[in-house]
């Protein structure tokens, strides 16, 4: 048994990247960038005119200029802009040589081809050449989950494509001769599976790629077949029950007979206590209890900080801070506890509403939790208004 730090600790130590491949500009999203994006060229690569107006110098003004061309965006003005000249000039393009400033169309008088404009001029209203970017300038880091800012400035940059960490290939072995899938009518002491749709729909929102969900029954020589057959196809494993120890929990046992390396198995926490994380070659496995409830609280906790790192971001527990809206209590925690809570913002104040939990095999409170609270082993009082930390799930 190994305490929640140290569970975290062996899965960052055990967090390397999986790898990088080049992926094409319209297939980025959510895909995390593996290189450095620098400028090669100024950006934007002209002075741009930000408003609809007419380019001027500086110096004739105020006074009368002469219309002498204009420069619309993609069609610019070929000339240089002369002393009591302006040129007519739309926004987005580029402003003519010689000229200091846009003037906006609603703060000159025309008539037929001459303007007359006031002074002082307040504002350029132009975007220079390299405003934005200098050649050489860092402008993307790796390690970014790429969304849509990201990705527009690539586009602006004039990539067609980006390097970007290989997509995790993730796989998941449901083991329990009591499971029914949705949609049949229930025999008595079966339930229906709960953490097959649930871990599907985490991972599809996690942008990692679902290589399969396989139901085993409670055979070790059947576990033992499926973690041998996924393990060469998967870069994660996750197997789902089977941990306990009751004559039906297999996992320990089909690992061992594969010769599989296993990290822990025991974690000092509630839910999720018979946690494991074993490995073979560049395969991880997570065992995780069937208890949907410790399902849930142990993605969040350290599947998905160890899912994120092996993407090639850092290894993080995205840890806050808020006040309990009103007093929690129990018996005394036998270990460190996630509770679930929701969780509202107020006045400035982050306020951890505690549901009413009674462990892991409970359900519905899973639909209302927006977050985990982490209590202390030893405590069974938690007054309103004292300050904790808790996960937020999102
Ligand atoms: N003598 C002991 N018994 C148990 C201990 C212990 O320390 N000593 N630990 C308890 C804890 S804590 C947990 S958590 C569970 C771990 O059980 P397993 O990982 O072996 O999981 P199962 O026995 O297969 O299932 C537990 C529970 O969850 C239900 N389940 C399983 N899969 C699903 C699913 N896909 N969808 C919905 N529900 C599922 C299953 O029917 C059981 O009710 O062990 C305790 N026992
Ligand atoms: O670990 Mo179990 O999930 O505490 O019920």
């Amino acid at each position: 048994m190994v305490t929640a730090e140290e569970a975290w600790r062996i899965l960052g130590s055990l967090a390397k990247p999986i790898g990088t491949e080049q992926a094409p500009l319209g297939s980025l999203s959510g895909r995390v960038l593996a290189e450095e994006v620098r400028a090669e060229s100024p950006f934007p690569p002209f002075s741009r005119a930000l408003v609809d107006g007419y380019a001027v110098r500086a110096e004739d003004l105020p006074g009368l200029l002469v219309v002498c061309g204009s420069s619309e965006a993609g069609r610019p003005f070929s000339g240089t802009l002369l002393p009591k000249q302006a040129v007519r000039i739309l926004t987005g393009a580029v402003v003519p040589e010689g000229a200091t400033h846009v003037v906006r169309q609603e703060e000159v008088e025309r008539s037929d081809e001459r303007i007359r404009v006031g002074s002082p001029l307040e504002s350029l209203n132009i975007q220079t050449r390299g405003e934005d970017a200098k050649p050489g300038d860092l402008l993307l880091t790796p390690g970014i989950r790429l969304g849509a800012g990201p990705i527009g400035l690539l586009a602006s940059l004039g990539k067609s494509e980006a390097l970007v960490f290989r997509r995790l290939r993730l796989a998941h072995l449901l083991s329990g001769d009591e499971l029914a899938p949705a949609g049949e009518s229930l025999p008595a002491g079966k339930i229906y599976d709960v953490n097959g749709p649930m871990m599907a729909a985490l991972w599809d929102r996690g942008g990692w790629e679902r290589m399969g969900q396989r139901w085993i029954r409670d055979l070790r020589v059947e576990m033992e077949r499926a973690i041998e057959e996924w393990m060469p196809k998967a870069d994660v494993l996750v197997l789902s029950g089977g941990l306990g120890p009751g004559e039906a929990d297999l996992v320990s046992e089909a690992l061992a007979a594969l010769g599989c390396a296993v990290h822990f198995h025991g974690v000092e926490i509630r839910p999720g206590k018979p946690f494991l994380c074993a490995s073979q070659g560049q395969t991880l496995v997570l065992g995780l209890p069937g208890n949907p409830g410790a399902h849930l609280a142990l993605f969040w906790l350290f599947v998905k900080p160890l899912l994120d790192a092996l993407s090639g971001m850092p290894f993080a527990v995205p840890w806050q801070t808020g006040r309990l809206s009103g007093d929690l209590s129990s018996g005394p925690l036998p270990r460190e506890t996630f509770w679930p809570v929701t969780v509202a913002s107020e006045e400035g104040s982050i306020w951890l509403h505690p549901l009413p939990w009674t462990g892991s095999a409970s359900v519905p409170v899973l639909a209302r939790t927006q977050g985990f609270a982490r209590l202390p082993k030893g405590r069974g009082r938690f007054a309103a208004k004292e300050l904790l930390a808790f996960l937020p799930i999102a």
